[in-house]
């Protein structure tokens, strides 16, 4: 599996002033959880490395450095990594800048079981969310993030009665991919058009799983899927991709945003 490489590897005997979920929620109880899953030396073996590229140590990184692009803010958004039969995902209800690889559940891709939950802490509500991105477009990482130009474009979007944000000759859409097959390989050129279904906020997060699937099977190039109100979801096959995807569609969304405020069309005539 490819990671980007984030940072150098911490000294395992460094010391770090950052408190982890569990921590968070023995501060701060929201929510326990009934089950009392032991903790096996194997469930453990799941979470620890040394290697930066192992997919506990990832999610923490990455949601550190998502947190200060504002788009894990006040424990919105998240990501998880499917990691050939694993799954790892992040805690619900915590600061996802703060998390440890300890607070971390992993599931098995297979059976749906967690092979590792930990006390006190509940799965992120954007499990099922997640978990479509890689049953229904083989994801390797989808990532949710609550950031406010992609919120703006969906509002926008709204305003001009569209369920559909549409926009072109950009050079930074050469970073999302044409879609899925052979005939789909590679990027989207300079004179594509690219297009990123927008579908409806509800109450709860879990409640947006029949919504986002119905728009991947309708959309089936897609690689995002916007929330009205709320944010995105975007998965790629590796951290990498879906990661370089993220930073593209949020520049975009930007410029987006900026573009309206200067009266800019986003499709030139
Ligand atoms: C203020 S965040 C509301 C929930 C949400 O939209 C989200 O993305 C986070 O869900 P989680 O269960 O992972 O905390
Ligand atoms: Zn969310």
């Amino acid at each position: 599996m490819a990671f980007v490489t984030l940072q150098t590897p911490r000294s395992p005997h460094s010391s770090t002033k950052n408190v982890g979920a569990e921590q968070q929620c023995r501060q701060f109880p929201r929510s326990r959880s009934k089950s009392k899953m032991a903790t096996t030396h194997d469930a453990e073996a799941l979470i620890t490395s040394h290697d930066p590229h192992h997919p506990a140590n990832l999610i923490c990184e990455l949601c550190k450095k998502f947190y200060t692009l504002g788009w894990v803010t006040g424990t919105g958004g998240g990501t998880s990594i499917r990691d050939g039969e694993r799954i790892y995902i992040a805690p619900s209800g915590v600061q996802k800048e703060l998390m440890k690889p300890q607070d971390l559940f992993v599931m098995d891709y297979a059976t749906r079981e967690y092979l590792r939950r930990p006390p006190v802490l509940k799965p992120s509500a954007c499990t099922p969310l997640f978990m479509a991105a890689f049953t229904l477009r083989g994801a390797g990482c989808c990532i949710h993030t609550h950031s406010k130009d992609a919120v703006l474009v969906t509002l926008l979007c709204e305003a001009a009665g569209t369920d559909v944000f549409e926009i072109q000759k950009l050079e930074q859409i050469k970073g999302i991919p044409k879609g899925y097959g052979e005939e789909k390989k590679g990027n989207l050129g300079y004179h594509d058009r690219l297009r990123i279904p927008i579908i409806d906020n509800t109450a709860h997060e879990e409640d947006l799983k029949d919504t986002l699937e119905a728009a991947i099977q309708q959309w089936p190039d897609t690689h995002a899927v916007l929330v009205k109100r709320h944010g995105i979801y975007v998965w790629g096959k590796d951290v990498a991709q879906a990661k370089t995807q993220c930073e593209s569609l949020d520049y975009i969304f930007q410029l987006a945003v900026e573009m309206h405020k200067l009266g800019l069309p986003w499709i030139p005539k």
